[in-house]
């Protein structure tokens, strides 16, 4: 009772979405309805899928358009429905046996995934001798809801033996299910009759088989000639759009390449005049160069003249100084000699004012000391009569040595006793 609990839990959780799952499991009332399969048609000829029983497994997919069959063909039957399944579910669509069975028609792939949201599409096989026609409005499939299962996908080296091993495609043989099913046996005539019953579906099969590679070539032929039919049938119109655009491409190339071809027209003449330009700038430069190398040579030179004048000026500014020192020296010199020759002038004067008789007296006063000078010995001891030293010239002086005589008023007045300037 629990495991079926459990069990049915998890499909519903599948179904519902896996919180939904655990409400349900803890026996809370579900908030959220039955599992819905959504759908909406996409134009006026859906019609919604059916189910003719309430315990169907499967909903009927209707035709939304008309179309024929090839014999051992298949074609794409739109529903002009979009379908969304619960969560945790797809949606397959299956064959309705009724169709295979009596038409030979089939249904082949048949996923519907959760997030497809395209015109749901019946892909039928046409497995008879003859072409069907479907109608719209036929009921051509089923679509099922069944879960899906998202399991982890593990690599792993190697996986375990098991007692099949890689025995498979009729491994055990077709219809020899008997050796190990039949009973112990029973009489040999019943062995005898199930014998040939297997020795006659053996060869039914076998010929159902070589039916089927004939049905299959055919189709395939078929199949091969209506996708290349259809290939060309998609392929002219996207060759006529490709030449179309292939010339409207090269028309506008031209176009564009006229315009490029102008522009690099225009781009060369200006290119020119600035290669001129630069030309010119370059010029300019090399001069500008030279007159700076100019300039820094009259700099250099200027600055040596500069310091040559500077010292110049130094030195000038110290004979300058010697000159003012030399010129306040003659100054005083000349005032010296103003001096002088003031007293020179007052001499001359006083000179000019001696008499000769003065001057006669002068002469006889200066021939007296003469002879004076002359006059006078070295002093002789009394007794040995030797001299008693060298002669030294006794020192003469005025007016104290001329007393006797009588000197000449030379200097009369107040200046006579002015004291002389001594340089
Ligand atoms: O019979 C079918 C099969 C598929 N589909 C839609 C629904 C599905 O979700 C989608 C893709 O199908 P699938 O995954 O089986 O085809 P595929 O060849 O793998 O295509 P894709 O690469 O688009 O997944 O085509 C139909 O309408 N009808």
């Amino acid at each position: 009772m629990s495991s079926k609990c459990v069990l049915g839990s998890r499909v519903e959780e599948s179904l519902v979405g896996p919180r939904e799952g655990r409400r349900r499991a803890k026996g809370l009332k579900p908030k959220y309805g039955k599992p819905t399969i959504r759908w909406a048609p996409l134009s006026d000829r859906a019609i919604a899928p059916t189910r003719v029983y309430a315990k169907a497994a499967g909903y009927d997919l209707y035709a939304a358009c008309e179309q024929t069959i090839p014999a051992k063909g298949r074609s794409l039957i739109n529903t002009d429905i979009q379908v969304s399944p619960p969560p945790g579910a797809y949606l397959r669509i299956a064959s309705r046996s009724g169709l295979a069975l009596k038409q030979s028609i089939d249904v082949a792939a048949g996923v519907i995934d959760p997030d497809f949201r395209g015109n749901v599409a019946v892909l039928l096989v046409n497995q008879g001798d003859s072409e069907y026609k479907v109608q719209i409005g036929d009921r051509i499939a089923q679509l099922i809801c069944e879960r899906i299962w998202h399991p982890n996908l593990v690599q792993w080296t190697r996986l375990p033996d098991t007692s099949r091993g890689e025995q498979g495609f009729g491994s055990t043989g077709v219809g020899t299910i008997e050796s190990r099913s039949r009973p112990e046996l029973g009489s040999e005539l019943r062995g005898n009759i199930e014998a040939a019953k297997v020795a006659a579906l053996d060869a039914e099969i076998l010929k159902l088989r070589e039916e089927l590679t004939l049905a299959r070539k055919d189709w395939e032929a078929n199949l091969r000639t209506q996708t290349e039919a259809k290939f060309q049938a998609w392929k002219d119109p996207l060759d006529r759009d490709n030449q179309r655009s292939r010339e409207e491409i090269t028309a506008q190339c031209q176009r564009e390449s006229g315009k490029l071809t102008d522009l690099m027209a225009q781009i060369t003449d200006q290119l020119k005049v600035v290669q001129g330009q630069i030309r010119e700038n370059e010029v300019q430069q090399q001069a500008i160069q030279r007159s700076v190398v100019e300039i820094k040579n009259t700099c250099g030179e200027l600055t040596n003249q500069t310091g040559k004048a500077e010292s110049w000026v130094t030195k000038q500014r110290a004979q300058e100084e010697q000159l003012e020192q030399h010129a306040q020296h003659f100054e005083k010199v000349l005032d010296t000699f103003r001096g002088i020759e003031q007293d020179l002038e007052e001499v001359r004067v006083q000179i000019a004012q001696v008499k000769k008789e003065d001057l006669g007296d002068i002469t006889q006063v200066v021939a007296a000391l003469a002879q004076r000078v002359e006059g006078l010995e070295s002093p002789q001891d009394q007794d040995t009569g030797a001299l008693a030293g060298p002669y030294e010239t006794p020192l003469l002086r005025w007016p104290e040595d001329f007393e006797d005589s009588d000197p000449p008023p030379l200097n009369q007045g107040k200046k006579a006793n002015r004291p002389r300037k001594r340089y």
